[in-house]
């Protein structure tokens, strides 16, 4: 099981409405890196054709009980950040 978390660009007003929301709305075009516990994606959303990375972790392979809270809080925590970036969990 994983969790798959992407970054993408905001709409002018910094938020990126619905069409960032769901999975499905994503075209993943290459593996473009990895991490200790993640891979990252480019991938074109189908809504707005923006260009996004998508990184998926591997939240539930982390044995070490500490970096997953870690894991889970920083997405947490990026999640409510309203910026030019803007990243959602999936
Ligand atoms: N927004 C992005 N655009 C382009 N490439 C990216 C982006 N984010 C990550 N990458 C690529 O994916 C790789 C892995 O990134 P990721 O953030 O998952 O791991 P890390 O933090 O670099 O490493 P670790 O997980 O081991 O601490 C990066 O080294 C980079 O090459």
């Amino acid at each position: 099981m994983a969790a798959e978390m992407d970054i993408s660009h905001s709409d002018s007003n910094g938020t990126s409405g619905d069409k960032y929301n769901a999975m499905k709305n994503f075209e993943i075009d290459k593996k473009i890196g990895k991490g200790q516990f993640s891979e990252v994606y480019r991938a074109r959303c189908v809504v707005d054709n923006t260009i996004v990375a998508l990184k998926k972790v591997q939240i539930f392979e982390m044995m070490d009980a500490k970096a997953r809270q870690d894991c889970i809080k920083e997405i947490d925590l990026q999640g409510n950040v309203q910026d030019t970036v803007g990243l959602r969990l999936f």
